[in-house]
């Protein structure tokens, strides 16, 4: 493996844009993706990873749930005296006591859920859309009496009437609610629909509204970016799309799509996207799959003889975006796809030139070496190729360091 930079992208650092028309990330690692089946984290990964949602400039962390318990609560105190740039928000049910744990732990800003669809009010609770009004209204009164700021999230808003939902909206935003977010609870919504029902919701009742979606059928930042194509504000995220079942909207790549698909401004540090991605997936003790978008170890490193031989010429032939850009680096690999160019590249970095027909042979090996162990080649693997066959005579400057896949 071979690190490539080219000016040719600009730095990230040139890239970050402050405007106040930022769409606003409320990052839910620490309530949903802690609810991902097994995922546990001490109060010292809580803190840490609130430590780097805060650095990067993330506008909410929805750290917690008070009701959970005393431990949850005295975690959620020391999150708030770090004192974070980040609004601090406790996820509560409509439940006056949920709304007590939280001002029990100094939260001034509450996040209140109550179900909308009919199933979940009649199968899950045994309610009906009557209960759910006065119940959330309720609980509203409840905290904003205690002077806390409190938004509203509609549970398995993608399954029910949207005319209730749009009432239900329009009512709590004038009991003065900051804030709205409708819930794709089961991940059952997709991107032509959202854009479609959302935006007649936006329309309806003006915002801010924010976007929860869940990934069960792989849509969850594809739902989050049509949200904010209809007029969403706000996004709901957590980091690797840790989360209930298939997850969430990633942080990483809601933040990378609304920037370089919608060409919106997103003032978040995304320079620290992939350690900040490693320290949630040591957190959880799950593994970063090489492939996962824009924070995989795989996602920037290329092998395909076309490839190499384009990203070579020109980076953005086969890249989206500086990798620098997410705190990654390119990188070309050799192995069992690789073509003249890269092999003719990987050889300039030992300071050796070869015509096409001293590279043939050599390409032969590779391929064969690379299938033998079923990975792309290190760089002692190719060097142990290089000296079974017989080699072009070096160039005169010395060679580069060549790095490991
Ligand atoms: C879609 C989502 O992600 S919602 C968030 C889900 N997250 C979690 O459940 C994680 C943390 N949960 C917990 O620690 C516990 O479930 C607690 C502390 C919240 C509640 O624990 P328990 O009192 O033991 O209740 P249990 O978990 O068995 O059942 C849920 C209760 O909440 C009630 N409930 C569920 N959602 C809501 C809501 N939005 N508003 C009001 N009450 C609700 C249910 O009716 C049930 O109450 P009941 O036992 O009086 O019928
Ligand atoms: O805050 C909310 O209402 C959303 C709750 C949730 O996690 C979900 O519905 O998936």
């Amino acid at each position: 493996m071979m690190t490539v930079r080219d000016p040719r992208f600009p730095s990230s650092s040139t890239t970050a844009i402050q405007s106040d028309a930022a769409i606003k990330f409320c990052d839910t690692t620490l309530r949903d993706g802690e609810q991902a089946p097994g995922v546990a984290f001490t109060a010292a990964e809580k803190l840490a990873i609130a430590a780097a949602l805060d650095a990067i400039g993330v506008h909410q962390i929805e750290a917690g749930i008070p009701a959970m318990g005393v431990t949850e609560r005295d975690v959620l105190r020391e999150i708030l005296a770090t004192d974070p740039h980040a609004e601090i928000v406790g996820w509560c049910r409509a439940d006056h006591r949920d709304v007590e744990a939280a001002a029990s732990c100094g939260l001034v800003t509450a996040h209140l859920t109550i179900p909308v669809s009919d199933l979940h009010l009649k199968s899950k609770l045994g309610r009906d859309r009557a209960w759910a009004r006065l119940r959330v209204r309720d609980c509203v009164a409840d905290a904003t009496d205690r002077g806390m700021r409190v938004s509203v999230g509609f549970e398995d808003a993608s399954r029910a009437d949207d005319a209730f939902v749009t009432d239900l909206a329009g009512e709590l935003r004038e009991l003065g609610v900051t804030r709205l977010r409708w819930a794709d609870t089961v991940g059952l919504l997709d991107p032509v629909s959202a854009h479609d029902r959302l935006g007649r919701l936006v329309r309806a009742v003006p915002g801010p509204w924010e976007i929860h979606a869940h990934d069960d059928f792989g849509l969850a930042t594809a739902n989050t970016i049509a949200a904010v194509q209809a007029g969403f504000t706000w996004v709901s995220t957590t980091v690797l799309g840790l989360g209930e079942r298939a997850g969430n909207a990633p942080i990483e790549e809601v933040a990378m799509a609304l920037r370089h698909l919608l060409k919106l401004p997103v003032d978040l540090d995304t320079t620290s996207f992939r350690s900040l991605a490693r320290l949630v997936s040591r957190a959880a003790r799950r593994p970063l799959p090489a492939g996962k978008a824009v924070v995989g170890e795989s996602v920037f490193a290329h092998e395909s003889g076309i490839h190499v031989h384009g990203i070579l010429r020109h980076p953005a032939t086969y890249e989206p975006f500086d990798p620098a850009e997410v705190g990654g680096r390119r990188r070309l690999a050799i192995g069992k796809h690789s073509g003249r160019a890269s092999v003719r590249y990987a050889l300039e970095q030992y300071g050796l030139t070869a015509e096409d027909d001293e590279i043939e042979p050599l390409l032969e090996r590779v391929r064969a070496a690379a299938t033998q162990h079923k990975r792309g080649l290190h760089g002692r693997d190719f060097q142990e190729l290089l000296g079974r066959v017989e080699m072009p005579t070096p160039r005169a400057e010395a060679p580069r360091r060549e790095e490991q896949v």
